[in-house]
């Protein structure tokens, strides 16, 4: 059994993945921290029949240490989301402080804990929290993930429109790279069991995945970005983690790591040029046990997509790592 926190608790995504982390029978203790409304989101979750007890935190009186202590598991989808007309690396400039923070908390009362980001840019924000443990000292790369598992829940769903498969999660599709734009890669290819996307039809599939987020941007209308999906999917990924901590075999996810940290990791740095790659990662107990080189096996039609990848990928973990090496003057 385990303490899960979600940093962020109270907003969009945190509200439906704390709904959902209470649901899950592998978790213990819920601790929810935001710097609002966190005593009245844990009030309300608190009343469910499930056995994770809930408590909420605000920074005030030390609830930040109070939070994150004993920590197995912490969850951040804390900071703003885009508006229309905005990229996400437009968010840069006030999330990158709220991950560094809450993560400058973990190094602090829970080095060990397994660490989920969620918050945008991952491409970004992910180098952050890296070298923000790595300063620290407390830095497992086995223990680090970029969340990026929304992006394969919307593969597997825009396909299933054009297959007419019934079950569209039956369906594993690796979608690879980061989490925005050009730098999320599909690759359809190598989709199990195989699908059939007529040509016609691939550029705009493609497309899909990679601006999903921009269409949920759209449709609500200055009211956000996706959190009910992102909570579906970040639930997802955090029940796939548990699973394989406790044990359970084969369990494989794409995810956004530190690519020299993971076994297998070093030939998709050399392949790709990127420290930090979303591929599927096999978990364990430990957590990342061994990055799957599905990149070499890409055929020509997603190697043009992955060399614009690589383009834009690059530039977006230099400036994460940059924010944390060589900080803005306040
Ligand atoms: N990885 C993905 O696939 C993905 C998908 C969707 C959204 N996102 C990102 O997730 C983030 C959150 O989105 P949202 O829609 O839930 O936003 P939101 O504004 O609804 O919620 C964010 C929450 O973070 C809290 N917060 C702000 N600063 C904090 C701090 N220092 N410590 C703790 N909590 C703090 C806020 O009070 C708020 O409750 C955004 O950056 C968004 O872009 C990522
Ligand atoms: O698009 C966004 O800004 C949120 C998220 O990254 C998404 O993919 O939906």
């Amino acid at each position: 059994m385990v303490k899960v926190v979600v940093a962020g608790a109270s907003g969009g995504i945190g509200q439906p993945l704390s709904l959902l982390m209470k649901s899950s029978p592998l978790v213990s203790e819920l601790s929810l921290y935001d710097v609002v409304n966190t005593p009245g989101v844990a009030a309300d979750l608190s009343h469910i029949s499930t056995p994770a007890k809930v408590q909420g935190f605000l920074p005030k009186d030390d609830g930040m240490k109070k939070a994150f202590t004993g920590a197995e598991l912490v969850v951040i989808p804390a900071g703003i989301p885009r508006k229309p007309g905005m990229t996400r690396d437009d968010l840069f400039k006030i999330n990158a402080g709220i991950v560094r923070d809450l993560i400058k908390g973990v190094a602090e009362h829970c080095p060990d804990a397994f660490v989920l980001v969620i918050s945008n840019p991952v491409n970004s924000t992910v180098p952050i929290a890296a070298e923000v443990l790595k300063a620290a000292g407390k830095f497992n790369p086995k223990k680090l993930f970029g969340v990026t598992t929304l992006d394969v829940v919307r593969a597997e769903t825009f396909v299933a429109e054009i297959t007419g498969e019934s079950n569209p999660s039956k369906t594993t599709i690796p979608v690879i790279g980061g989490h925005s734009g050009e730098t999320i890669v599909p690759l359809w290819s190598q989709a199990k069991p195989a699908v059939n996307v007529p040509e016609d039809k691939l550029d705009a599939l493609t497309n899909r995945v990679q601006f999903g987020g921009d269409e949920v941007v759209k449709a609500k209308d200055g009211a956000g970005s996706a959190t009910l999906s992102m909570a579906y999917a970040g639930y997802r990924f955090a029940e796939n983690l548990l699973k394989a901590v406790k044990g359970e075999s084969s369990v494989s996810e794409p995810t956004f790591v530190y690519l020299p940290g993971v076994e297998g990791g070093d030939a998709i740095q050399k392949e790709t040029g990127c420290d930090f790659f979303s591929v599927p990662v096999e978990l364990g107990p430990e957590g990342a046990k061994k990055a799957i080189n599905v990149v070499s096996s890409a055929n020509d039609y997603e190697k043009k997509l992955l060399a614009k990848c690589y383009e834009g990928l690059t530039g977006n973990i230099s400036k994460g790592v940059e924010f944390i090496q060589n900080p803005p003057a306040k």
